[in-house]
């Protein structure tokens, strides 16, 4: 389609846009009493104003019912979370019982690494990206150390080409190839933080397993961003965030993936809890663990109903729109936003450089060349919500849940000013 960068070509594009009226159901900041142009649902997603509803039952239910809420609140407490492993497993393609949303995103990988990390003889390494986030690095370093090895011999970073933004494919599968049989663990992010990169997972899967290694994924950045088929690649495990694309508030909880094959599997140790075991003897209060047999087993303690319920009315509009609509969008709208980012670029000669590559979700990283935080802070005071990361990217990402695509031109005329004024 061509684009053009006018005000009412967005507006017709708004008007064609099947999820436009999704963007009503989010509660917006304002800056300067005017509503925000929102570009990080990367970091944290909007609150949907259908969460306080949620949260307010179960604190109605708690006043009301008391311990009884447990088992005879409208939505019982005790399973809540069942409740959010359906529509979730749709998200990352996933039966049912793969899936369970429980802690946080770093204490899930911490879990799913005593299950999945097990170091023996030669096969002791990791191979991951360089520069993970910083939370998977201390992570990975302190499992490392915790088996008595030492970091920089056990993990192996796949690092970018000289002058290149972005991971080669290539160079990840010949990596895994050369690690071979030491390698224990391919532990990467499907989307990177940075520059907005989506490995191709089901490759790096393979490759991985073919030489008797686990793979396993941290989805932050990918969950409720792009298709996944966690089942069907045969990816060993994963874990994600919900804050982010999945909108379900700050700080909230994580879900994990275990694959089918795992299971059931008795040779895989796990750290366990009585919220693992089956909920028929649950309450016998025996002390032999009997596991669910789903991914539920590696869940620990009573669900945190007060933060699942935020999050579960978030799921239920995800099931309602759709991962297929949301990515239709979301091509789309990015694809907007490179056309206005590449116009207003031509107009300011050369100011900045979009370093995600087209293997892409939501996000489109823009490397500032001179400009620097003074225009970031320009468009925080005029109303663009983006985010700044060392040493000089802003990251935007139009969440197709809530971003329009009046948005973006209005967001290249903000920026070209920046631009002009700085
Ligand atoms: C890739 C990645 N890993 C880990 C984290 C940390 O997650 P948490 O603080 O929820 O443990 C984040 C975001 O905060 C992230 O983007
Ligand atoms: N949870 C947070 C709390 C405070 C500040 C940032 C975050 C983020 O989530 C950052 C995000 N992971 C990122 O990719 O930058």
């Amino acid at each position: 389609m061509q684009f053009e960068n006018t005000l009412g070509f967005s507006q017709s594009l708004d008007k064609e846009d099947r999820l436009s009226k999704y963007r009503e159901q989010f509660h917006f900041p304002k800056v300067k009493g005017k509503q925000v142009i929102y570009f990080t649902g990367n970091s944290l997603g909007l609150q949907p104003k259908n969460a306080p509803s949620f949260v307010n039952d179960i604190m109605e239910d708690w006043a009301n019912l008391a311990v009884e809420g447990h088992f005879h609140a409208e939505k019982p407490w005790w399973d809540y979370h069942e409740r959010l492993a359906k529509p979730m497993a749709k998200v990352v393609g996933a039966r049912e019982e793969e899936v369970c949303v429980m802690n946080t995103l770093t204490v899930n990988l911490h879990l799913l690494m005593v299950s999945f990390y097990r170091p023996q003889g030669k096969r002791t390494k990791i191979i991951c990206e360089e520069k993970a986030f910083p939370s998977d690095q201390y992570m990975l370093q302190s499992q490392v150390r915790h088996h008595g090895l030492d970091p920089d011999e056990t993990l192996v970073e796949i690092k970018k080409r000289e002058g290149e933004h972005f991971w080669r494919t290539e160079d990840v599968l010949s990596k895994i190839e050369e690690v071979g049989d030491e390698l224990a663990l391919v532990l990467i992010g499907g989307v990177n933080y940075y520059n907005g990169q989506v490995f191709d997972m089901e490759a790096i899967t393979k490759a991985g397993k073919k030489v008797g290694a686990y793979v396993g994924w941290d989805l932050a950045h990918a969950a409720g961003n792009i298709e996944l088929q966690l089942h069907d690649w045969g990816v060993d495990f994963a874990a994600w965030c919900s804050y982010k694309y999945m909108n379900s508030g700050p700080g909230n909880a994580s879900g994990i993936f275990i694959h089918q094959t795992h299971l059931k599997n008795q040779e895989i140790p796990r750290f366990e809890g009585w919220w693992g075991t089956k909920k028929e003897t649950r309450f016998l209060m025996k002390p032999e663990f009997e596991p669910t047999g789903t991914a539920d087993s590696w869940q620990l303690s009573n669900p945190p109903v007060l933060s699942l319920a935020p999050y579960l009315a978030s799921l239920e509009m995800f099931e309602e729109v759709g991962m297929a609509a949301l990515i239709e969008k979301r091509n789309r709208i990015v694809s907007y936003l490179e056309f206005i980012l590449k116009e207003i670029d031509k107009e300011t000669t050369g100011s900045f450089e979009i370093i995600t590559p087209e293997d892409r979700g939501c996000q489109l990283s823009v490397f500032l060349h001179g400009q620097g935080r003074q225009l970031f802070d320009y468009l925080m005071e005029n109303g663009v919500i983006t985010d700044w990361r060392e040493p000089n990217v802003i990251r935007l990402a139009p969440a197709p849940f809530y971003c329009s695509y009046e948005d973006m031109y209005r967001f290249g005329q903000i920026l070209k000013e920046g631009i002009l004024k700085n």
